[in-house]
């Protein structure tokens, strides 16, 4: 068995394989970007967010598994999403996020705002942002500068191809390699050195299929918070989107969205943000502008 999750209620759920059926490939179409309309009600239910705004979001730096902290404007995006999420009236029985602080902040904020009661949480560095290598630090504006708009284009975006790898000498190596909290939980050959989608999508699924699958299964209604990527990775997988298509989705900071799917945990539609639509598309496009050189 996997040594997936941190928390050992989470634990004992990794005893249980999933067993999702084959999936058949469907084309992608575009999110919808918000609205208030519900979509029609499927067998289950879950709800993923992206943290609020980071403090390395707001300088545009590359972040990855560096442990930036929520900025004020990413505090206030995470109680909103609360308040949206009380207002929609969802409630949780269990959580999922990483373990990089932005997240798990964004979390607590979220569970606070919208008055929820206490609920298991359970983190796992498999839902953490992708690492980004050496890239990790940089300005994404100047990179896109210095090596141009496509180059960080594939970077950010492509499906397979990795950024540049973080090596010992990198400014952030230290701080990263050597956190405890990845301790005991990933060797030395398992720890990334820099993680395309393709490989950030390898390590997240088993951890949805094998921990967040059966749960949901059982009926626990879900919440999790996690990152751009690692979440991009997860609506790849639930939609079938093509390796092509997927470098069109840029996820928003802070914004709820909502899946129902069906008995086969297939969506009965594409993601439905809890968010006013002009509000969400503007996010949207904002996230992926910050790769232009400006
Ligand atoms: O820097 C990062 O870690 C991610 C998310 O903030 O950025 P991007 O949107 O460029 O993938």
């Amino acid at each position: 068995m996997l040594a997936l999750a941190r928390n050992s209620w989470c634990g004992q759920m990794l005893g249980r394989l999933a067993n999702i059926d084959a999936r058949t490939p469907r084309p992608y179409s575009k999110p919808s970007s918000g609205g208030n309309q519900p979509d029609k009600k499927g067998k289950y239910r879950i709800v993923m967010v992206r943290h609020g705004e980071s403090e390395w979001n707001q300088k545009n730096l590359f972040c990855g598994w560096f442990d930036a902290k929520l900025s004020e404007k990413g505090q206030q995006e995470a109680c909103a999403a609360g308040r949206a999420l009380k207002e929609a009236k969802m409630e949780f029985d269990v959580a999922h996020t990483s373990v990089l602080s932005r997240a798990q902040d964004t979390l607590t904020a979220v569970l606070k705002s919208s008055e929820h009661r206490r609920i298991p949480v359970c983190t796992t560095w498999r839902l953490n942002e992708r690492h980004y290598g050496g890239l990790t630090g940089l300005n994404k504006a100047e990179t896109a500068k210095k090596f141009g708009e496509e180059k960080v284009q594939i970077w950010r975006r492509s499906y397979d191809t990795p950024p540049p790898p973080m090596e010992p000498d990198h400014e952030y190596y230290a701080c990263i390699v050597e956190d405890s909290r990845y301790q005991g939980h990933l060797s030395a050959s398992e720890f990334p050195k820099s993680e395309s989608l393709k490989l950030t999508i390898e390590r997240t699924l088993p951890y949805w299929d094998e921990v967040i699958v059966p749960q949901i299964k059982e009926g626990l209604r879900i919440l999790v918070a996690a990152h751009g990527n690692s979440l991009r990775g997860v609506v790849k997988h639930l939609e079938c989107i093509s390796d092509q298509d997927i470098m069109g989705l840029n996820l928003p900071t802070g914004i709820p969205f909502v899946y129902e799917l069906d008995e086969h945990l297939k969506p009965l539609a594409t993601l439905r943000f809890l968010g006013d639509p002009e509000t969400v598309r503007k996010a949207m496009e904002s996230v992926a502008n910050q790769g232009k050189a400006k």
